[in-house]
């Protein structure tokens, strides 16, 4: 035992929170620059101090003994975090605005001089695809006082509010890429919020949309959080990529219940005596990016100079633990799981991983060194040397602690593992803020070993998918006080081999074999059988009046996937908003209940009920044309896009743009008469126009651009949200020629006016006193 003479203040509630420390915007807000982050600027080096975090990763030998580059990892922490951004990779506009970022804004910031000094022009992440991720490191008075700068952050910041953009920290962005997920993955993000790694995995998911359209996939991505108010930032994230395959859930990741999905070809699971059940739904990618200490971002979050103590890790392990082993319980065979911290700490990291092998044989960490080559990496620690306390008393093994100090704060999965494991946990990544201008982060990408090599260790069984492990075990659910699993959930036997730290709670969902909620032709109710009181989700019939209306009124192709509509309400009533979800989705919902998990949100929304809109037809007030007072939603649109008949799109040019834009409900009256016709000719209601890639009328469009609209008697409507509508027309116009961007314009410019007027009576009245003098 060491006891090193540090003795530090307690720190300030840093674990209770530490699960929310994030390494992306935590609030799921637009702006690109928060100023609170860069209160670093504030403050002096000299504060940027904490003995114990210095003598405890001195200890681990995260560097080995190089004490120049320990010096250069501590300066590189001390450093203001540079601004990184992604382009939104499958939407319509990312190649769009990449070219923009590349050819247009940064010609002109490479330019810039601010005080004598040239500033550093963005630059491209060199390991992200595509080139799609962006780095600049200014300071807030330059973006403030360059003209240039200044642009460009406008920029950023409407396309990050519409979503053609998101900001995460670079190192944030690496476990989806080392998930490799394809459209016909099933996914699972088992720690999701606020969600910036679940909208690039959706964005993964949807990789082969096309410019305009968004092919739905095949695949699923469930983004699960146990904070309930926090997977309401993932609803609003994925709002941005609307997707058929999308399912927000709220549970304790380490009970994640056993979720049923009936396979083409695996037969129900059956056993002497028992009824026959679903097979389980086991994942192809899970994504375990655990709620940890954050060390790792202490250049965004400098808070954590003053209050970091070992102890939040010490904490966090066994939580991390039973996370990951949940994960390896439902991977498929062939699956991949990426284990991701943004802390430094071994103890939440190599030795979570370490434990969860130690605990479910079957498993290896893959070795990803020629993934993302030009990302600068180092191998993850063989050993460590955990702390006990906050004053640091260090022990080299689970003995010397035990014999001394058995308090039971530590237990042996915190300790690195014994000369005789061998876990490969050198294929573990490790990234230090100095080595490539990033935050601290660690990456273990782990799969099943393949059955010839597998063996299994005396004493453990292989880890079994959850279908196949025999034995019962009780489980809890948070929330839900202790429960025990039902013969059934016995039967599915989700029982990893169980460490000192480690006991996996889980439970299973599935009812039967038979569908909870056999969806097509009727309507499905779920809900008050002491369930989470979330509204229920219930398919309608492709034959209601409602949906036909909306398949007559856009022209939809009989392709349509009508029996995939869900609303959110027991009687199965689309009285408001109508959701598509895909096959899968579909299957899922059908297959299972949520009694003991809570489903926020499935599937897109598509179609709304316009306020104001007609009745249907031979309701009071309606003329008989009338036929649907459902509107298609914009972020519906790419994803019904494919199955609207190509001759109901009305064509037009940049001139309706324009207006379109310019006004809320311009006459029609005012439009081309060719545009003018066309519209007149077609019901009142929702439909779709195309404006054809070109330039005109000051608009400059480099792809075919199709929106929503709504047709009233004597005027038209663009039905996109007011800043969507801004943002568009910075992009097209190269202004905010809205009615909302005039006035902000007209606003400034009376500001200014006044601003003059006061200045140059100033100037008078000191004209006057030194006349008067
Ligand atoms: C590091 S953050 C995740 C960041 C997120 N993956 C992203 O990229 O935006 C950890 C998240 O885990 C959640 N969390 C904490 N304990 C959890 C648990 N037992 N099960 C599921 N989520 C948990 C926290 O609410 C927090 O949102």
């Amino acid at each position: 035992m060491t006891r090193s003479k540090v003795k530090g203040r307690r720190g300030r509630g840093s674990y209770k929170n530490a699960n929310l420390r994030s390494d992306s915007n935590n609030d799921g807000s637009p702006a690109v620059i928060n100023p609170d982050e860069y209160r670093a600027d504030l403050l002096q080096k000299s504060d940027m101090q904490n003995a114990r975090f210095e003598e405890y990763y001195k200890k681990q030998e995260i560097l080995g003994a190089d004490e120049e580059e320990w010096h250069r990892f501590l300066e590189a922490c001390r450093e203001p975090l540079p601004t990184t951004f992604r382009v939104a990779g499958s939407r319509e506009t990312a190649k769009v605005l990449n070219d923009a970022i590349e050819n247009t804004y940064v010609p002109h910031l490479r330019e810039v001089v601010f005080e004598d000094e040239p500033v550093a022009p963005p630059v491209q992440l060199s390991w992200y695809p595509g080139g799609l991720a962006w780095q600049f490191n200014v300071a807030k008075k330059v973006l403030r006082k360059s003209s240039e700068f200044k642009k460009f952050h406008s920029f950023l910041v409407f396309e990050t509010e519409v979503g053609n953009i998101t900001r995460a920290e670079a190192v944030s962005m690496l476990p989806p890429l080392f998930l490799h997920v394809e459209p016909h993955h099933k996914v699972l993000d088992m720690c999701a919020a606020p969600g910036s790694k679940t909208s690039q995995l959706l964005e993964a998911l949807h990789s082969s949309a096309s410019p305009l359209a968004s092919s739905v996939p095949p695949g699923l991505l469930i983004a699960n959080d146990s904070d309930y108010k926090r997977t309401h930032l993932l609803i609003h994230q994925s709002a941005r990529l609307p997707s058929p395959a999308f399912m927000v859930t709220n549970v304790d990741a380490s009970i994640f219940p056993s979720l049923s999905l009936p396979h083409d070809n695996a037969p129900p699971v059956t056993g002497e005596g028992r009824k026959p059940r679903l097979p389980p739904l086991l994942f192809d990618r899970i994504l375990c990016d655990v709620p940890c200490s954050g060390d790792g971002t202490l250049r965004k979050n400098v808070g954590i100079w003053k209050h970091w103590n070992p102890m939040d890790g010490n904490g966090l392990h066994g939580l991390q633990v039973r996370i990951l082993q949940r994960a390896m319980r439902m991977l498929h065979p062939e699956g991949r799981i990426v284990y991701s911290t943004c802390s430094l700490n071994p103890v939440e990291n190599e030795a979570v991983i370490a434990e969860a092998l130690r605990t479910i044989s079957g498993f290896e960490l893959i070795d990803v060194s020629t993934d993302l080559p030009t990302l600068l990496r180092r191998p993850g620690l063989s050993t460590w040397t955990p702390a006990s306390d906050r004053s640091l008393t260090f022990f080299e093994s689970y003995d010397a602690y035990n014999e001394t100090l058995p308090t039971g704060k530590l237990v042996r999965s915190h300790f690195p593992p014994g000369a005789d494991e061998e876990f490969g946990l050198e294929r573990c990544i490790r990234i230090y803020p100095h080595i490539q201008d990033t935050g601290g982060f660690f990456i273990a990408v782990l799969q099943r070993k393949k059955p010839e090599v597998a063996g299994l260790k005396e004493g453990k069984r292989a880890a079994a998918p959850d279908a196949e492990a025999p034995e019962a075990k009780k489980a809890r659910l948070e929330g839900d006080g202790d429960v025990t699993m039902s013969e059934q959930e016995q039967d599915q036997g989700q029982t990893p081999t169980v460490s000192e730290t480690t006991q996996a709670q889980v439970t299973s969902l599935a009812p039967s074999s038979a569908p909870a909620a056999e969806a097509s032709g009727s309507k499905q109710k779920q809900s008050g059988d002491g369930g989470f009181k979330e509204m229920p989700y219930t398919f309608i019939s492709p034959d209601d009046p409602i949906v036909e209306g909306c398949i007559q009124q856009l022209s939809l192709t009989p392709d349509f996937p009508s029996s995939n509509i869900l609303v959110r309400n027991p009687l199965g009533d689309p009285a408001r908003s109508l959701y598509l979800t895909n096959d899968l989705v579909r299957s899922v919902i059908a297959h299972n209940d949520y009694k003991r998990i809570r489903l926020m949100t499935a599937g897109t929304k598509i179609f709304t009920k316009q306020e104001g809109g007609f009745g249907r037809k031979g309701e009071e007030g309606s003329s008989a044309e009338m036929v649907s007072q459902f509107r298609l939603l914009s972020e519906g649109l790419p994803v019904v896009l494919p199955y609207i008949k190509e001759e109901s799109i009305v064509d037009a040019e940049a001139r309706a743009l324009r207006l379109l834009v310019e006004g809320y409900y311009p006459l029609l009256s005012s439009f081309d008469e060719a545009f003018k016709k066309t519209v007149e000719a077609k019901l009142p209601g929702s439909h779709v126009v195309r404006f054809k890639a070109g330039s005109g009328e000051g608009a400059s469009l480099t792809h075919d651009l199709v929106l929503p609209i709504w047709k009233s008697h004597v005027s038209v409507s663009l039905m996109i949200d007011k800043k969507a509508k801004s943002a568009l027309s910075m992009r097209v116009f190269g202004e905010d020629i809205t009615v909302a961007g005039r006035e902000a314009l007209e606003k400034q410019t009376k500001k200014a006016q006044k601003a003059e007027a006061r200045s140059a009576a100033a100037e008078g009245d000191g004209d006057d006193a030194e006349e008067a003098e």
